[in-house]
């Protein structure tokens, strides 16, 4: 059965993209199906009104609860995973996306101002899980763009939607380390060439070569994922390298 994507938001103009490409065959194929939704469908005055005041003061608005409750109702499968991203989230990472390319679809809250109601999520984990997650530790004006992203990785993770089941298999993260750099004709390119070891054939020395190249970035760009690794990840060619 497809894999369902349902969206909530106040601009769905905004998600446009998610019918294109990649997505978009997918879609075609019948391996993803994807629904945007104008939250202001469930509002319940002339205005349209979607947020209000914060109770206790402070700058801004927040998104009222009860347009929300009755979106929810009428767009969530029972038991779907109700995604909210939030820059007050966990973090969302390649792990994240891989187990929720395993579930029958997923629920994307977007919201706006200075957030959504909290009651909403609180309410909504009486009907499925709730993932309040974040993409990256800066503020959005809008849950959007993070939507765009979570669901470009989620479902390229499902069969079928990438041509090529390896470049999947082989990404950066997969192994909790970085890819390292790629190289393609021509061999000599602006007076810089590629490492002879990636025209040796040698596969055994470009494979060490490689691991090499990813240790190394990862040690430079983020050693947070190398203090990260389990315990044994890391054998004594690595240690040396
Ligand atoms: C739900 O409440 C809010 C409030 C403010 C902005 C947003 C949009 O999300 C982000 O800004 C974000 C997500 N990951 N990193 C940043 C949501």
């Amino acid at each position: 059965a497809a894999f369902r994507v349902d969206v909530l938001t106040i601009f769905p103009e905004y998600l446009a993209p998610l019918g294109q490409s990649l997505l978009g065959k997918a879609a075609q194929r019948g391996l993803v199906d994807i629904g945007v939704h104008d939250l202001r469908q469930w509002t319940g005055d002339v205005h349209r009104t979607v947020d209000d005041s914060p109770y206790g003061g402070g700058p801004g608005m927040v998104m009222r609860p009860e347009p929300w409750g009755r979106a929810l109702e009428a767009v969530r499968p029972p038991g779907t995973r109700l995604v909210v991203p939030t820059p007050a989230g966990r973090p969302f990472t390649q792990a994240v996306a891989a187990q929720w390319a395993t579930e029958p679809g997923l629920v994307f809250a977007c919201g706006r101002y200075e957030g959504i109601d909290q009651r909403v999520a609180d309410w909504a984990a009486g009907s499925g899980p709730v993932s309040e997650v974040s993409i990256g530790d800066y503020v959005l004006a809008g849950g959007e763009s993070a939507v765009l992203v979570m669901v470009e990785a989620v479902t390229r993770l499902i069969p079928g939607v990438v041509g090529n089941a390896d470049s999947v298999e082989f990404d950066s993260h997969a192994d909790g380390l970085l890819e390292g750099p790629s190289y393609t004709r021509p061999a000599s390119w602006q007076g810089l060439e590629v490492p002879p070891v990636l025209l040796s054939g040698d596969h055994a020395a470009i494979a060490r070569w490689r691991r090499g190249q990813s240790l190394r970035r990862t040690a430079d760009r983020r050693p947070d994922l190398l203090a990260a690794l389990p315990d044994g990840a890391l054998d004594a060619a690595d240690r040396a390298a």
